[in-house]
């Protein structure tokens, strides 16, 4: 199954858990667009419901108050079209790399032959360096490498949106700055709209063309940063302005979220 990177819109989202302590407010009249092909990353501070947008553009659940579109269409229900890529790969011991990554054309590409689907996957393990450990398990794997066998699966049915939720915070920072590179190689060579939930405002500047920021909870985008560095951005980019100029808004922008600057600072406006 093929489809085109989709235009991501959140309309107007308001959102409530019900929880035995009462309804916990966590999105509030959140709006967002994202126009197909782009990179968008969120961040906000911890536990302001940046997992909660994710599951809502997956289609995993709905909304209280207003809308998920994707491609044009009103997201109502789980979409096959959707990838996703978390902190914790789990990749399933009892298959292959190779048979991991084929998971969702067997789900969803049951028109794609056997050697059509293998080929896929072969070819994404190789774009990302896994060239050679197709037949290995995961557990033979290190973490980075199981992380980037994590996202070939999320991209081998060319889903129209990829959803990464905090999918390198768990590696040692010389590992992550190889997988946004593996990243951003995935990028220029597959069609997705990608939408990042990352605590590390650095990897949002080197990965995402706008960054948006939430307000705490119930979070709303109170910023949204249009990325300014070149597209063939380099990890040496981020060391000098324009960048280090966006990550200190960025900053600003999340202090502000967390209560502990005003909103009316220069900075804010920047
Ligand atoms: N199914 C649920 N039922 C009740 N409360 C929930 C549920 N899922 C999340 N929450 C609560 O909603 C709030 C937002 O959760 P969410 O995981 O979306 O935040 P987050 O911004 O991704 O968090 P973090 O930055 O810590 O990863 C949190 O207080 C969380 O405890």
């Amino acid at each position: 199954m093929t489809y085109k990177p989709a235009h991501i819109e959140l309309r107007d989202i308001t959102h409530a858990y019900q929880t035995e302590a009462g309804p916990l407010p966590v999105l509030d009249h959140l709006s967002i667009k994202m126009e197909e092909g782009s990179f968008t990353a969120v961040v906000g501070p911890s536990g302001c419901g940046k997992s909660t947008l994710t599951r809502l553009i997956a289609g995993l659940m709905r909304p209280d108050e207003g809308q998920v579109w994707l491609g044009g269409k009103m997201v109502t229900s789980p979409r096959p079209t959707v990838g996703m890529a978390f902190q914790n790969p789990v990749l399933l011991e009892w298959r292959t790399i190779l048979r991991n990554v084929m998971l969702p054309l067997e789900i969803v590409g049951k028109r794609m032959s056997r050697t059509a689907q293998e080929d896929r996957a072969r070819e994404l393990l190789s774009l990302v360096g896994l060239e050679g450990f197709e037949d290995k398990r995961p557990s033979e794997l290190s973490g980075g490498m199981r992380q980037r066998a994590s996202l070939c699966r999320a991209i081998v049915h060319r889903p129209e949106v990829l959803i990464l939720d905090e999918p390198f915070g768990a590696l040692d920072a010389f590992t992550r700055e190889d997988l946004w590179q593996t990243m951003a190689r995935l990028r220029l060579e597959e069609k997705f709209t990608a939408v990042l939930i990352t605590h590390d405002l650095r990897e949002s500047v080197f990965l995402a063309d706008n960054v948006v920021v939430l307000s705490g909870r119930p979070a709303t985008s109170q910023f949204v940063l249009p990325n300014t560095l070149p597209t063939n951005r380099t990890l040496e980019d981020l060391y000098s302005q324009p960048a280090t100029d966006m990550l200190a808004i960025l900053r600003h922008q999340i202090q502000v979220a967390q209560g502990r600057a005003p909103a009316d600072d220069a900075k804010a406006t920047a």
